[in-house]
């Protein structure tokens, strides 16, 4: 199972890279808009010495034509550098643009997937990465569960290397549901994150063991035990 955050804060990726079993960052341009008007390619290649060359970074295009998102790819690859996840979006000229920079070499993530046809579109033009909207899914009445179980069980029967990249979770039962239906690799935002590990049960579950701890041995830490 890989782990991602869904986020180009740097602060946020500083932290979870260290305390996450992290295997790398997505963003795409609304979660950039977050932080305002970065300096862009400068802010991912920060992103990429931070997660460093093994980890999996995954940057959305912007363009909307073949031409427009081929070009995009090839600056971001440029820019950042060639192991650089190209999220294209899994329209009529995405899947063009698939086809092209497969061919060239790039590493794609087939992104904006709210049905197992365009899934399957993707996953036979190749791409790394299959990357279905969770909860975006579900606002439209689309069951997320069985589109990831289906094109899990497509890329089974297809014997392909591409992975199921869920995206788009809004608590931490969508993220669960989703790998549980076959998905590779999940991005989480990192208020999900949050919700999902700072939850007061947690931290009840904690204090009452130091609690119990303390009443035996008093206010030491095992390591430092006499
Ligand atoms: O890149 C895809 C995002 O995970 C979409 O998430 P969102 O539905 O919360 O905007």
């Amino acid at each position: 199972m890989e782990i991602l955050v869904d986020t180009v804060n740097l602060e946020q990726i500083r932290r979870y890279n260290k305390t996450l079993p992290l295997s790398g960052v997505t963003s795409n341009p609304t979660i950039v808009k977050k932080e305002g008007r970065i300096n862009f390619f400068e802010h991912l290649r920060e992103i990429r010495r931070i997660i460093g060359k093994n980890k999996a970074l995954h940057v959305q295009v912007v363009g909307s034509t073949v031409d427009e998102i081929v070009a995009d790819a090839h600056r971001i690859t440029e820019e950042i550098d060639q192991d650089v996840y190209i999220k294209i979006p899994t329209n009529e000229e995405g899947l063009a643009a698939i086809k092209i920079l497969k061919n060239k070499g790039l590493h794609i993530t087939a992104t904006a997937i709210y049905t197992a046809f365009q899934g399957e579109l993707a996953l036979a033009a190749h791409a790394d990465y299959l990357a279905p909207y969770y909860n975006r899914m579900q606002n439209m009445n689309i069951a997320a569960d069985q589109v990831i179980a289906e094109l899990a069980q497509a890329i089974k029967k297809s014997g392909s290397q591409t992975k199921i990249l869920a995206a788009s979770f809004h608590n931490v039962e969508q993220v669960t549901a989703a790998i549980k239906n076959g998905a590779h690799a999940v991005t989480i935002g990192t208020d999900v994150v949050n919700a999902g590990l700072n939850v007061p049960l947690i931290s009840a579950a904690v204090t009452d063991f130091k609690n119990d701890w303390k009443s035996l041995y008093g206010d030491v830490t095992i390591a430092a035990l006499k």
